[in-house]
């Protein structure tokens, strides 16, 4: 229901079931979130305006990430020259050439996925997708590592993951205790063996070309001291769940989406079994030539579009700065949900259906910002490439090989935590 006048002027409690009400009327509204004020922005032009134009008056915010307790030492460092530093240190291993080089690693993951389940045997597949994942971002970040090595890294890994997606990002839950003494359990569980690879790696005689490498080179008194040997661990975990708990969600989201639209399904089994992309006919190509060919692409990015697991973001504006027609103070907390943009019936007509073919190049390209599963800008996504070929490998190898069905009696429902995640989503496999 659209908000009264009157109820426009009076500050909002940020909830995520009633956040479709903000829609309504102004295109910046003042909300609390954990009691703080903060500015709730609707408007894409705005949002851009934030991300991308004016994006050096904006820092990253804490208001939303009072419940992590990862580095803010590097890329997610405050400060903007800091920042771009690390942002250059991993462009390197996350372009084009670097994921090309990584696609063998992705197919052998999602090859032994795909082969760790059992016909009938339920899979909960947002566990099995954070380790999937976790897999993927331990090999091709940090370099090979030995059997058993490997295995507790990705084990804790992917416990990590899960406590990270299922942690609430605001509000009284996201303060409780216990989920966070089981987040911080996580952490050092996964940090403690890390730390050890890390300084294996550092007394090793032969160099590696690895992302951790580029890390541990910016140590010590040559790089300026740039990180302690802490902060490279606490770096490389940040990198690591970003990249896991992230596509973790997706990969869920789109094969509950297989399941749920059976015509979508054969669409994309027909597209991934032709031997090259003939299908040209999807509005953009991200992820720089990398990623699934035509109609997987669509459903990808429509799954994207209707689930993004970066669903809220927040920044803190520098200075004074100007937005639309407001004059915010340095210290204002603004923040934004791609969820909400993604589903503005002023921007995708019928917005809450299905429709992968709503990127067909013949329909009209929805508006600027409001699209923005990676965020955009200088604080985007640095692991774009990387992700849209890991979905398309993983979603390849799962669905040519199982068909996934919901086991009866379970409704998944979307659960807003740090990420946008399905609650409780277990299937089950059968042979195609
Ligand atoms: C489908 C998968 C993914 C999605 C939807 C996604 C989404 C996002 C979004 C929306 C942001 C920007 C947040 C903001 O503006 O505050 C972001 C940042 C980031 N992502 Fe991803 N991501 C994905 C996969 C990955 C992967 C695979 C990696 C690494 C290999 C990665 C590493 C990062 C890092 C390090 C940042 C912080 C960048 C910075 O602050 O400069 N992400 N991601």
């Amino acid at each position: 229901m659209p908000p009264t006048p009157r109820d426009a002027d009076r500050p909002q409690d940020l909830r995520f079931s009633r956040m479709e009400r903000l829609l309504g009327g102004h295109p910046i509204r003042t909300v609390t979130v954990d009691g703080t004020s903060a500015r709730f922005v609707t408007d894409p032009a705005l949002v851009r305006r934030i991300l991308v134009t004016d994006a050096r008056h904006y820092g990253k915010s804490e208001l939303l990430q009072k419940a992590r307790i990862l580095s803010k030492s590097g890329l997610l460092a405050p400060d903007d020259a800091r920042h771009r530093h690390y942002r250059r240190l991993a462009h390197p291993h996350l372009r084009t050439t670097a994921v090309t080089a990584h696609t063998p690693l992705m197919a052998d993951v999602a090859r032994a996925t795909a082969a760790s389940w059992r016909p009938g045997q339920p899979v909960d597949i947002q566990a099995a997708m954070c380790r999937a994942a976790g897999r993927i971002a331990l090999t091709a970040l940090l370099g090979p590592t030995t059997g058993a090595t490997s295995d507790q890294l990705t084990d804790r890994l992917a416990a990590l993951s899960w406590e990270m997606i299922t942690k609430p990002l605001y509000g009284r839950a996201a303060r409780a205790r216990r989920p966070a003494a089981r987040l911080r359990q996580a952490f050092t569980d996964f940090r403690t063996p890390l730390a050890r690879c890390v300084t294996d790696r550092l007394n090793s005689p032969h160099p590696t070309t690895h992302y951790l490498a580029a890390l541990l080179a910016d140590t010590g008194p040559a790089a300026g001291g740039a990180l302690s040997g802490e902060q490279v661990c606490d770096e490389a975990v940040m990198m690591l769940t970003a990249a896991t708990v992230t596509t973790a969600s997706v990969m869920s989201w789109a094969l509950y989406t297989l399941a749920r639209h059976p015509l979508a399904e054969e669409k994309v089994l027909k597209d991934l079994a032709q031997p090259a992309d003939t299908d040209t006919d999807t509005a953009a190509r991200p992820g720089h030539g990398h990623g699934p060919p035509g109609y997987t692409l669509r459903f990808l990015m429509e799954v994207l579009r209707l689930h993004p697991p970066v669903w809220i973001t927040s920044r803190r504006t520098l200075t004074h700065v100007t937005l639309g027609e407001h004059t915010l103070p340095a210290g204002t907390d603004v923040v934004f949900s791609s969820y909400l943009l993604h589903r503005h019936p002023a921007h995708y007509r019928d917005p809450h259906r299905f429709d992968p073919d709503r990127w067909l190049t013949t329909r009209p390209r929805p508006q600027d910002a409001t699209y923005l599963p990676f965020g955009t800008g200088s604080r985007g996504c640095v692991g774009e490439t990387f992700a849209w070929q890991e979905l398309h490998v993983l979603l390849a190898a799962l669905a040519q090989e199982w068909r996934l069905t919901l086991q009866p009696g379970t409704r998944p429902r979307a659960a807003a935590h740090t990420t946008l995640h399905p609650h409780r989503l277990l299937m089950i496999p059968q042979p195609r």
